[in-house]
């Protein structure tokens, strides 16, 4: 099999990460191109009690398992199948379930925190950093939080301002300065998308 493209798809919450990343994928073959969400990598909080999860900081990099995910990546480049975790945001637990992955020409790996980590930032061979504006990313994450996460408007409120701005200050936004493209208005901008297509159809 020929080299694997390792895309990194960066960006605030609800910035239009998985939008983008499922634009691009949906022009090439299925098999051919796949993609992977940080978010299924979410450390377990099985053992903390439900309402200590609560509080738990899920925007800072040490909420996340690099080194599963690492190890995931590289387990695909090597041409091998992975089971990747699945994730309950309702009960912030991983849960007994898995996905099987299975290597692909073009893999994409989207998430706030991507390039956060020097050793994953490094397996990217194209990394894509989304910016939205802030007030657009936050109507679309209360939205999302309380039509599919299960939260009430005050927890997705209280959560913004205690840890998912701060840390998107202080790990994600400054991520930028490694892209090697930054899309605008996210899965809106179709000019960036498909010249990102063009690009990877060159490259296969
Ligand atoms: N260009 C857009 N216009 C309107 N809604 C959008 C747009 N892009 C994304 N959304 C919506 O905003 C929410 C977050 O988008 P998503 O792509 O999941 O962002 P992220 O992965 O960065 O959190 C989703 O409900 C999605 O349908
Ligand atoms: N148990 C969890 C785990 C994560 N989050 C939030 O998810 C956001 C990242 O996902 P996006 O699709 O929005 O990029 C992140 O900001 C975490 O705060 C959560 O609320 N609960």
């Amino acid at each position: 099999m020929s080299k694997t493209i390792l895309i990194g798809v960066a960006g605030g919450t609800g910035s239009g990460k998985t939008t983008v990343a499922r634009n691009i994928l949906e022009v090439f073959n299925r098999g051919e191109a796949e993609l992977i969400e940080q978010d299924l990598y979410y450390k377990d909080l099985k053992s903390v009690p439900f309402e200590k999860r609560l509080e738990n900081n899920f925007d800072h990099p040490n909420s996340i398992d690099f080194e599963l995910l690492i190890e995931h990546l590289n387990a695909l480049k090597d041409g091998k199948e992975v089971n990747m975790p699945i994730y309950d945001f309702k009960k912030h637990i991983r849960s007994e379930d898995i996905k099987k992955l299975y290597p692909a020409k073009i893999i994409i790996v989207e998430g706030i925190l991507v390039f956060a980590q020097k050793e994953l930032r490094d397996l990217f061979d194209m990394k894509i950093f989304v910016d939205t504006d802030d007030d657009v990313r936050l109507l679309r994450r209360i939205e999302r939080d309380i039509n599919e996460r299960g939260r009430t408007f005050e927890s997705v409120k209280k959560q913004y301002l205690g840890t998912v701005k701060p840390m998107y200050l202080e790990f994600v936004e400054p991520t930028k300065r490694y892209a090697d493209v930054i899309i605008p208005r996210g899965g809106e901008n179709k000019v960036a998308i498909n010249m990102i297509v063009a690009k990877l159809m060159r490259l296969l």
